[in-house]
């Protein structure tokens, strides 16, 4: 893959005008062949990013970064944790919604159940009425336990499809290309968004 930075910010651009990326909210990765990759900065306004608002995370954990002011994105070990359990990942986006919000507490378990629309084969899972649900996570101020969490639950299974919910936060996907995960957050909100319609409508979700 060649520098994936101007994927980045039109998806950023695109997942702003949606209101899944307000204010700084979110952060986005795309993985380079050597294992590093590139990530967005820290606090930077995600409707209005550039090429120099990224940082370069090498595969030894250090990192190149454009400007001195920039620092890597808070959630930076989100994205380690896919990069380190997903080989075949390229490329890692998380959003804010209201959606992923409302529907994180639709359920006191680890796993979201996921209404069987046909738009769940847009994650990979080919079967007629599909019983498959989002891990879901808990939310800490100290993100790192998060990612630890991400590592610790992957490592013992894999989950069904390639996205997970945090508690009160929002979505993270990885897909094969940026492209892909652009795709995968759009499934992913478009299944909120009915789950969060079909409740508000008293039809059963799932
Ligand atoms: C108002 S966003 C709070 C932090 C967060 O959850 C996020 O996605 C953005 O953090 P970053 O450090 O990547 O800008
Ligand atoms: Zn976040």
């Amino acid at each position: 893959m060649t520098d994936p930075r101007t994927d980045l910010v039109n998806a950023a651009k695109y997942f702003h005008q949606r209101g899944w990326m307000l204010g700084t909210a979110g952060n986005l990765s795309a993985r380079l062949e050597d294992g590093s990759f590139w990530i967005t900065a820290s606090g930077k306004s995600k409707g209005e990013l550039t090429e120099n608002d990224f940082i370069h995370q090498l595969p030894n954990g250090t990192f190149e970064k454009p400007r001195p002011d920039l620092k890597p994105s808070a959630e930076t070990s989100i994205h380690e944790a896919v990069y380190a359990i997903f080989p075949e990942a390229r490329a890692c986006y998380h959003v804010h919604s209201i959606e992923a919000n409302l529907v994180s507490n639709f359920t006191h378990a680890a796993i979201l159940p996921l209404p069987p629309l046909e738009m769940i084969k847009g994650f990979g899972i080919w079967e007629a009425n599909p019983k498959v649900g989002m891990p879901l996570f808990a939310n800490h101020l100290d993100v790192p336990m998060i990612g630890q969490a991400i590592r610790d639950r992957f490592t013992q299974e894999l989950p069904p499809i390639p996205a997970l919910l945090i508690r009160n936060h929002g979505v993270t996907v990885w897909g094969k290309s940026p492209e892909d995960a652009r795709n995968k957050i759009e499934l992913a909100e478009y299944i909120f968004r009915y789950m969060v319609q079909a409740k508000h409508l008293g039809l059963c979700s799932d």
